[in-house]
């Protein structure tokens, strides 16, 4: 197949009371049904509208309120895929696994490839040294089942989230694809994304055409909402990527896509209701064959061949989620402007429709290692809106934005060659198809956006520079 349909289910969790000691595993499986039964009615919808595959989200069936040993009568044992196993025509093979052959069966019945996340348990003795005291791993856990039910997938998450003290990593990130007739598929699980591996190594080594990412992502203005940072690595990994996240708005968690490498096909962000919400959209199997496939990006190309725009600007200090950015305030509707922190200098081009009174702007740089929720090393590049004409609220959330850009031109001195390029609108919305990529490094927008601009960004990660990370 040249195409193939996605599908990816924002689900809003029902949640299990949160309890001192663990519930019966007859609970358990009570409340994941309950979540089932909502996935089971997007499945069938996702099929019904011809979907090949649909992604539902990390933490969807049992949620993510839970300690070590209350979220033990929620796994299962769920074996390798090479033992061929399809739960739904032999559900006793590997029993008890009643979540599994829910899935399968769903994934069967509709004909239509399944992801979706669960747990894992492992026993294990203290002949392993790492065994946890309570005789047993515990995996926050990637299944994938095909059209005929049968399990083909299982990716353990690596990089669990400072929160998930329920789980364990497992000893070596997992590399796990899986082929069809539509493309080469690779998984990982939300925090992943923000690591080299397993992410880059399966673009990079594996080719993968499509990532399955189920999410529980937490959004953070202006650099990390779930829509502009997913959207922003298919697009600087040349990869589609299928972004399924829970929902739930007192944990600013929504955001779900289908992104191909030259923009979204689709996506989702809702705060103001509790519903969940079906995405479907149509991908090219091999998007590195299609016509509208971006050229390698040397992403510094430009950046070092000009000279500072701008000697004798203003610089002050501001606070980007807990990161000291340098930043330059753009006082005129147009210009040329530069500024730099360490070894990155970022450039920036740009025509405002009219400098607006109320509304304040800045061009920023980061070089450095950020150091909370996580250590990983950063180089950004951002023009964006400040809070209020405060200049010292530059960096704080914002959500909303009254001023245009006719067009703008992003570049950076980048040390790494892993450059996300992210543009946030007002209403924390997407510009799909509104800006590119040039191969020399540049971020542009011809004709500008749709809406009013809340971020235009280049965010760099250099894998080299950080620190070993905690996989306990
Ligand atoms: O549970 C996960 O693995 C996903 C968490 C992702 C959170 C993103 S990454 C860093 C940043 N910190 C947050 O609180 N939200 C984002």
């Amino acid at each position: 197949l040249d195409s193939y349909i996605a599908a990816v289910y924002e689900h809003s969790v029902i949640l299990p009371d949160v309890t001192g000691s663990p519930v019966s595993s007859d609970e358990a499986l009570t409340l994941m049904n309950k979540n089932m039964d909502v996935l089971e009615g997007a499945i069938k919808a996702a099929a019904q509208q011809g979907a090949h595959i649909i992604v539902t989200p990390e933490d969807a069936i049992y949620g993510w309120v839970f300690k070590r040993d209350t979220i033990f009568p929620y796994l299962e044992d769920i074996p390798d895929p090479q033992v061929n196993w399809i739960p739904c025509t032999d559900p006793e093979r590997f029993a008890p696994a009643a979540v599994q052959e829910r899935l399968s069966c769903m994934a069967r019945n509709n004909s239509i490839y399944v992801v979706a996340n669960i747990g894992d348990k492992k026993p294990c003795n203290s002949s392993d040294p790492k065994c946890p005291s309570d005789g047993h791993y515990q995996y926050n856990t990637n299944v994938v089942f095909d059209s005929e039910g049968k399990l083909v997938a299982r990716y353990h998450k690596y990089n669990l989230f400072m929160s998930e003290t329920q789980f364990d990593s497992p000893k070596e990130p997992e590399i796990v694809t899986f082929n069809t007739s539509f493309g080469k598929f690779g998984i990982f699980t939300c925090f992943d994304i923000l690591f080299h591996d397993p992410a880059v190594t399966l673009v990079s080594k594996s080719h993968v055409d499509t990532v399955l990412f189920p999410t529980a992502w937490m959004n953070v203005l202006p650099h990390l909402t779930a829509i502009e940072f997913h959207s922003a690595w298919a697009m600087g990994m040349h990869v589609n990527f299928l972004a399924a996240d829970t929902h739930n708005t007192s944990m600013a968690m929504t955001g779900s896509g289908i992104y191909a490498p030259d923009g979204p096909r689709a996506f989702h962000y809702n705060m103001d209701t509790e519903n969940g919400h079906l995405l479907v959209a149509e991908l090219s199997s091999h998007p590195h064959l299609s016509p509208t496939y971006p050229a390698a990006v040397n992403w510094s190309a430009y950046a070092t061949s000009v000279k500072r725009f701008s000697p004798d600007d203003w610089d002050f200090c501001g606070v980007i989620f807990y990161d000291k950015f340098t930043f330059t305030e753009l006082t005129k509707p147009e210009g040329n402007r530069t500024v730099c922190q360490k070894d990155l200098c970022c450039h920036l081009s740009y025509r405002m429709a009219e400098k607006r009174e109320d509304e304040v702007y800045v061009l920023g740089a980061f070089d450095g290692l950020h150091v909370v929720e996580g250590e990983y090393y950063l180089q950004i590049c951002t023009l964006l809106k400040c809070e209020s004409t405060d200049l010292k609220t530059c960096g704080l959330p914002v959500a909303t934005a009254h001023t245009r850009f006719e067009a703008f031109s992003l570049s950076g001195t980048f040390g790494t060659s892993y450059v996300f390029p992210e543009v946030l609108l007002s209403g924390v919305q997407l510009a799909s198809g509104e800006f590119q990529v040039l191969s020399d490094g540049r971020l542009i927008s011809q004709s500008g956006t749709s809406k009013p601009v809340l971020t235009v960004t280049l965010f760099g990660r250099w894998y080299e520079k950080d620190p070993p990370q905690p996989h306990i």
